[in-house]
């Protein structure tokens, strides 16, 4: 079965938010959101929507230098990654495959920013592609496999 594919107009900041902040009530764990985007497009942003929708109340940083942050206080554990500075030789040397499996770690929300370096990916994620507007961004929410968008509705951001 074919879903569709969503797409937002975010006018600000607060819009990135709240569509996090939605996916962070919604999703289960073991879910992976791939992020693709520009420079400043509002990855973290979006992630930290998804942290304040999980009750995480830790503030969520980038992890352009760090790689991997895990939040585990929230209703599920949230893993963010940034790839940012690796190219996608180096990031298959890295085990990612263990945070979307919940091998070695108790399944969560696997957020990942600068996905466009995965070298594998999983096989049902949510990819979520955010492109800078003369104002604000638009956000496209593309279900790949299994991953049900119908489960997120009704969406609307504020
Ligand atoms: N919908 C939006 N409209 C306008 N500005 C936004 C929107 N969403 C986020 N921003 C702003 O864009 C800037 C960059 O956001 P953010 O750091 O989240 O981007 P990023 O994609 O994570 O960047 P990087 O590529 O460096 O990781 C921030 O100042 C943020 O407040
Ligand atoms: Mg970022």
């Amino acid at each position: 079965m074919s879903q569709s594919i969503l797409k937002f107009l975010l006018p600000d900041a607060e819009a990135t938010k709240s569509l996090g902040f939605i996916l962070g009530q919604r999703c289960l764990p073991g879910t992976t959101i791939l992020l693709e985007g520009d420079l400043g497009a509002g990855k973290t942003t979006l992630v930290q929507g998804i942290g304040s929708g999980l009750a995480i109340a830790e503030s969520i940083v980038s992890p352009t230098f760090t790689l991997i942050v895990e939040y585990l206080e929230g209703r599920i554990p949230l893993y963010h990654l940034d790839l940012y500075r690796l190219d996608p030789r180096e990031v298959s040397g890295l085990n990612l495959e263990s945070y979307w499996e919940g091998t070695e770690t108790e399944p969560g929300l696997v957020a990942i920013e600068w996905a466009e370096r995965l070298p594998y990916k999983p096989d049902d994620y949510l990819r979520l592609v955010l492109t800078h507007q003369e104002e604000g961004r638009q956000a496209e929410l593309i279900p790949v496999g299994d991953f049900n968008l119908d489960a997120l509705m009704p969406l609307a951001i504020e």
